[in-house]
């Protein structure tokens, strides 16, 4: 039985497929002379050994013995003499206090080096680096133009620990090494923590990293499921037990499946979420809920592994369950497709309604509803929805209600200021009161809740809002088109009246990712879409990238939370530095979750260092444009990135085409990539598309006055939905920020977004 601890050392390729060999013998029969299963002499721990690879490699071992069985736990795979040392001065050992097994080292390690400290780096033109302006050649000079401008303040970070603690306490209260605990003790930036956090056991860096931001022990304790433990008389046996359970942080079981062993070695590299989980993600994955639960948590802290994870483990638990898995597009959708087939293969991706996992955008599974049900349902439904059976649907959707709006209000003349004629205006409206419930005709409108909206309406205005809508439904009528919510109100108003006549419904499992995003009619549809009870649906979402539409409260729709709703903060994808930023952003504004409670972010973090976000401010987008290239090309040229982990997001489609044209023309960039195909080498998308996206690098340019917010969408709204644009767009900002992994540049032209 095999046992692979977590590293972080990355093997090539030919030595991943010895190892792989190598510990799918030994799974089979450890007893194979091929495999040279040599005993140390002088070792920190007797049971150490070293197995031969290939001729230069050797891997690191801990043999444990149960009466029944031999366990290895794998630690490495080191060329030989590195091997031999590792194996002398490693101990497989219970770190009693948090319960868990450790491997641990015993002589002086290099200290490792320090990451930057949290900030930013101010860069007055790109001749400021000394990088830059040796590699860039001459047409740097011509462009020396950018402009100085303000420094962003960053929220400071403060080591919490020596508050409260002393080394003494850290070591036999919180299960960390003594060294450890006195550099945690002296650390004094965040990147010097994270940098030990790194090195250490995985549960004791867990526990570490959120003492050192003020946590409670016995809390922390609670969260990551440790608790201390006696060692046996046996402790072999002992640590057999803890280390074949699925959820010790840092190893993982995979026994004698070579499938496991595999995707283990795989994601050892690549994909470590595939094997590796916080323990707090994991309770969320096996959790059973008595109804509704919702994961919150901010950009890059799990949310989706946690859904694609989850998605398996109820599959895995009940084979004629019917999961669907849904959020906002299909693309984002595709993306989870995909996910989902690299945690698991033999995971069933079927068609709504089968055993299995459908994965759908939510308009898809709207779509799917309507286009399944018969006639008379689909007439039922179309006339409680939308007042009369006669649309028949099939003259296509709406996808921007803008023109028909316009038209609507051209008709029906309504005596209204020009404020509450505004499209976005008379669709948020119509989502969020005429569609949520269920209104027909004027006497309906006139008495329709509208809690949340914040545009406050008269019965007059109400009245003659009203002839717009008959007006827009009449004339949509005639080409038998509907809009997209409508459509999903559709689809939800069929499910009700089947559940209502007892007949089955097409999910017994719902996942939801990206709920933030979804609107009033997606909510009734994903009500009606299982029934509710145990484990009926399980919403991960972050309010603060709420970037379309408008905040709903759940409870309105019949998914009643109270109590089930859990906050992940440990960021996996964001550095400190750029998570710093990014919370920066969203400081100052004040945004309520689902469930009407205050969101907030400060208890957000990340145990990865990096660059500072640099802030370029240019005179035009050409030097925008310019300052990217130039980034662009160092990180290609001398830190060896792949192009297509390269993001470059901006504001709008127009820019978006200008900053794609420019660049594939950059001077600086042709003879580095070859950007002369279609869109070019370096993906350059809207802050919209780039949602649930990420990159090794991203560039968000275009931040000015005038792009954030997008004053033209600003002008003639009512100031409630003003306020409310507002806040999206900071959100577009926030979710454009926490797209890097690494490193993060942001520039504009002339002024720069309040949001900057
Ligand atoms: N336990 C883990 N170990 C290693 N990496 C992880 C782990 N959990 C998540 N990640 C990585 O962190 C990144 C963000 O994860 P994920 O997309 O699930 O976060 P999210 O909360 O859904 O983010 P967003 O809200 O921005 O869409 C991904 O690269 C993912 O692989």
């Amino acid at each position: 039985m095999v046992i692979l601890a977590s590293r972080k050392n990355k093997l090539d390729g030919s030595v991943e497929r010895a190892v792989f060999k190598f510990l799918h013998k030994l799974q089979l029969d450890d007893t194979v002379p091929g495999l040279h299963i040599e005993p140390m002499v002088k070792a920190r721990d007797r049971r150490a050994r070293t197995g031969r690879v290939n001729d230069q490699w050797r891997a690191v071992l801990f043999k444990l013995e149960s009466k029944q069985d031999s366990h290895y736990v794998y630690i490495g795979t080191f060329p030989h003499d590195e091997a031999i040392r590792i194996a002398r001065t490693h101990e497989l050992k219970m770190n009693t206090v948090l319960g868990v097994p450790e491997v641990q080292q015993y002589h002086d390690r290099p200290q490792s080096k320090n990451a930057p400290g949290a900030g930013v780096t101010w860069q007055v033109s790109q001749t400021s680096s000394p990088q830059e302006s040796e590699n860039q050649g001459p047409d740097i000079a011509a462009h020396s133009t950018l402009l100085p401008g303000k420094l962003a303040e960053l929220p400071e970070w403060t080591n919490q620990l020596p508050e409260s603690w002393v080394i003494g306490d850290l070591v036999s209260r919180a299960g960390l090494d003594h060294d450890l605990a006195r550099k945690a003790l002296e650390a004094n930036t965040e990147s010097e923590l994270n940098s030990l956090i790194n090195d250490a056991p995985e549960a004791q860096g867990l526990v570490l990293l959120e003492l050192a931001n003020g946590r409670d022990l016995d809390e922390v304790m609670r969260e990551l499921g440790l608790a201390a433990m006696h060692i046996d008389v046996n402790e072999d046996e002992q640590l057999i037990r803890t280390l074949t359970s699925s959820s010790t942080p840092g190893f993982v079981f995979v026994g004698d499946n070579p499938q496991e062993l595999k995707d283990a070695i795989e994601s050892m590299n690549i994909d470590r979420w595939r094997v590796f989980l916080h323990p707090e993600q994991r309770t969320y994955v096996e959790k059973s809920t008595s109804g509704p639960f919702r994961l919150s948590g901010g950009a890059g802290t799990g949310k989706t592994v946690v859904l694609i994870h989850r998605a398996r483990h109820l599959t895995h638990e009940n084979s004629r369950t019917r999961v669907v898995l849904t959020t906002f597009t299909r693309e984002l959708a595709a993306a989870l497709q995909q996910q989902l087939r690299k945690l698991d293969k033999s995971v069933p991706q079927v068609e709504l309604g089968q055993t299995g996992v459908s994965v759908l955008g939510i308009d898809q599974i709207a779509a799917q509803m309507v286009s399944d049900a018969s006639p008379a349902e689909l007439r039922v439904a179309v006339t409680a929805v939308l007042g009369a059976g006669e649309n028949s649907l099939a003259g296509g959707r709406i996808s921007d209600t803008r023109e028909q709006f316009e038209g609507a209000v051209d008709l029906a003349c309504p005596d209204l200021p020009e404020e509450l004629l505004h499209p976005s205006f008379l669709n948020q409206e119509y989502i969020s009161v005429v569609l949520a419930n269920g209104v027909v005709d004027e006497a309906g409108y006139s008495i329709a809740s509208r809690r949340g909206r914040g545009t406050a309406l008269n019965q007059s205005s109400r009245k003659e809002l009203w002839k717009v809508f008959a007006q827009f439904r009449k004339a949509n009528l005639l080409e038998n088109k509907a809009t997209y919510p409508e459509v999903a109100a559709i689809a939800a108003k069929i499910l009700q009246e089947r559940a209502a006549r007892g007949e089955k419904l097409p999910a017994d499992r719902v996942l939801v990712d990206e709920a933030q995003d979804l609107h009033a009619s997606h909510w009734a549809l994903l009500r009606a879409l299982v029934k509710p009870g145990t484990d009926d649906l399980f919403i991960a979402e972050d309010s603060h990238q709420r970037i379309y539409g408008e905040k709903v409260t759940l409870s309105r729709f019949g998914i009643n939370i109270v109590g089930r709703s859990r906050r992940l903060r440990l960021n996996y994808r964001t550095t400190a530095e750029n998570l710093a930023f990014a919370v920066g952003v969203l400081s100052g504004a004040e945004y309520d979750d689902m469930e009407d409670a205050s969101e907030d972010t400060s208890e957000y973090r990340s145990v990865r260092s990096g660059p500072k976000p640099t802030l370029v401010q240019a005179e035009s987008i050409a030097d925008e444009v310019h300052a990217a290239a130039i980034h662009i090309r160092r990180w290609i040229d001398e830190e060896n990135v792949d192009p297509k982990a390269i993001g470059v997001m901006v504001r709008s489609n127009k820019v978006r085409k200008v900053v794609s044209r420019e660049l594939r023309e950059s001077d600086v960039l042709n003879s580095c990539i070859d950007m002369s195909s279609g869109r070019g080498a370096i993906d350059v998308l809207t802050m919209h598309n780039a949602k649930g996206m990420e990159f090794e690098r991203a560039i968000v340019m275009g931040v000015g006055s005038e792009e954030l917010p997008a004053a033209w969408m600003l002008g003639g709204m009512p100031e409630n939905e003003q306020r409310d644009l507002r806040l999206r767009e900071r959100s577009l900002f926030y979710v454009a920020a926490t797209r890097a992994r690494d490193e993060l540049v942001v520039t504009w032209s002339g002024e720069a977004s309040e949001y900057v």
